[in-house]
């Protein structure tokens, strides 16, 4: 999916929220553990209440991973379900990958080639030619970890190098990379007040931002100081979502959930008019 298409189901929908797809077999209703593959279960009934709602789904791949084969399979039949049904959703494979070049290719092939998701997060820390190979897949994105939701963010992200932060040094750096313009960033929602700043350096690309919701960031702040002309954010929110109710009405709350964040996303785009 290209970004003017992605832009444009965002004002369709009048939506820029991306719903995270963290199946934990302890978290699911009870009732689901009885189906042959109870996270696929799970994820379908979620993006059947959700999708006219969100323009993103994330699943994260641990708690895919976290299950060995019967979880990658259960992956690949969540990224399978949304490519065949709703292909206009933009898809990110939250893996956190980045290793020498030659893995890096690897990655990219796993989730680009063989998943077919649109986009997959990275980490930076490796540099150019840990980078690259994703970028290569030019119809698809790469969405680098730039200032991350945790507290340990601050552990290394936030220190100065040569007067700069390093997550500076992350999206200036990044954007000498080959086929650059495929790149997005990962920004945490708890770090709003830090977008003005990161605005000055990459002005037009897509930020993803995860930690509204059950890590407390607010979505008014970002779009405050993250929002651009394109919109130019997505906002994840994984918990508060797809864990609204343990019961079996779990997929209308979770629509009631998304809904909530949909209509205050609604109400930012009508203000920018
Ligand atoms: O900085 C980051 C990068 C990734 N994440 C991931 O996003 C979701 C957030 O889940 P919630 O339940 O809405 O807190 C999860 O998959 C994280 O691993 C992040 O939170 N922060």
């Amino acid at each position: 999916m290209t970004t003017s298409q992605l832009v444009e189901q965002i004002h369709l929908k009048q939506s820029f929220l991306c719903i995270g797809l963290d199946t934990d077999l302890k978290k699911i209703p009870v009732h689901l553990l009885e189906k042959q593959d109870p996270i696929f279960s799970f994820n379908k009934a979620i993006i059947d209440a959700t999708h006219h709602l969100c323009v993103a789904y994330k699943p994260n791949t641990a708690f895919y991973e976290a299950y060995g084969i019967a979880g990658w399979k259960a992956l690949q039949r969540t990224i399978g379900y949304l490519n065949e049904n709703h292909p206009e959703i933009f898809t990110i494979a939250d893996a956190k990958r980045g290793d020498i070049g030659n893995t890096s290719t690897r990655y990219a092939k796993a989730f680009f080639e063989d998943l077919q998701f649109d986009s997959i997060t990275v980490a930076p820390y490796m540099g150019k030619d840990s980078v690259e190979p994703f970028l290569a897949f030019t119809d698809k994105h790469t969405i680098l970890l730039a200032l991350t939701s945790n507290d340990g963010a601050y552990d290394f992200q936030t220190k100065l190098i040569g007067g700069k932060e390093l997550y500076k040094h992350v999206l200036e750096t990044s954007k000498s990379y080959k086929n650059s313009e495929n790149l997005m960033y990962v920004i945490g929602a708890t770090k709003a007040e830090y977008l003005l700043e990161i605005r000055k350096i990459v002005p037009d690309s897509f930020l993803l931002v995860p930690g509204v919701g059950a890590q407390g960031g607010s979505l008014e702040e970002v779009c405050k100081y993250g929002i651009n002309e394109n919109i130019g954010l997505l906002i994840n929110s994984s918990r508060g979502i797809i864990y609204a109710s343990e019961g079996k009405d779990f997929a209308h709350a979770a629509a009631s959930k998304a809904g909530a964040l949909q209509n205050q996303m609604a109400l930012v785009l009508k203000q920018m008019k």
